[in-house]
């Protein structure tokens, strides 16, 4: 399931920042194929924004691995979108369109997990520089948080498909904040495994990003073609 209707406000660009090209594709495309080329995913379910006319004229868009739902205001009712058609396919990824620089190699690891895994997990970074809280409203440090154990959750977050869709219902209808998957199963008492991953499998947000991604995707395509 890829969450892909968001308006990219951060980037501050022309378009939603999903349809931004690197490399001769846009970052969902890379998204969509870093799944795709596993070989492990039979399906991927795209949560657009009602308004979007841009999906429907990528080559991907005619692939029949892909079907696509209408998002929701905020992404976990996109996520939620998507899992409601998702029939009966045991687990499910779910993976930000915004982050196109997925290594082959940390989703074979996530794919992993559900061979021993009641609960699931998600890609995650371990946090390497010191963390900060700030004052509220005011450019002040607060004090400084302790970075032992402290992670970058990052996607896709994988789990079992039904328990998922119980726990993001029951979070999104008693009014949790839900940011990402694991939040949603975290509300609901679960601890999913966190599985080490390359920090380089940035979620493009800010204008400076997009260099970034670039440079990682042009890295990854001269490894995959090496
Ligand atoms: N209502 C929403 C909001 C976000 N997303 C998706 O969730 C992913 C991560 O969200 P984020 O990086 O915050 O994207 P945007 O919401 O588009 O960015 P911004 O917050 O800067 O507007 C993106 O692929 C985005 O398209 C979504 O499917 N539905
Ligand atoms: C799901 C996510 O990418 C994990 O870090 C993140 O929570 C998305 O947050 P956003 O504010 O919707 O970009």
């Amino acid at each position: 399931m890829l969450p892909a209707a968001g308006i990219g406000s951060r980037m501050q660009a022309e378009c939603p920042k999903q349809y931004l090209s690197v490399g001769g594709k846009t970052l969902i495309e890379h998204s969509i194929l870093a799944l795709l080329q596993s070989g492990r995913v039979s399906q991927v379910i795209v949560a657009l924004s009602p308004h979007d006319t841009q999906f429907v004229q990528l080559p991907i868009a005619s692939d029949p691995r892909i079907r696509v739902v209408e998002g929701g205001a905020e992404r976990a009712e996109s996520v939620m979108a998507g899992l409601d058609v998702a029939g009966d396919r045991g687990w499910v990824l779910v993976h930000d369109a915004a982050r196109p620089c997925l290594h082959p190699d940390d989703l074979n690891n996530l794919l992993a997990i559900s061979a021993t895994s009641k609960v699931g997990g998600i890609l995650a970074a371990p946090v390497r520089d010191t963390m900060k809280r700030g004052e509220p409203g005011v450019s002040a440090i607060a004090h400084t948080v302790d970075r032992q154990d402290l992670w970058h959750a990052l996607t896709p977050q994988f789990f079992p498909l039904e328990l998922l869709k119980i726990c993001l219902r029951r979070a999104l209808n008693e009014g949790a904040v839900v940011t990402d998957e694991a939040s949603a199963m975290e509300y609901c008492g679960f601890h999913p495994m966190l599985i080490p991953a390359r920090a380089d499998n940035i979620k493009v947000t800010r204008p400076e990003d997009l260099a970034l991604a670039e440079f990682y995707l042009t890295r990854l395509s001269q490894e995959e073609n090496a």
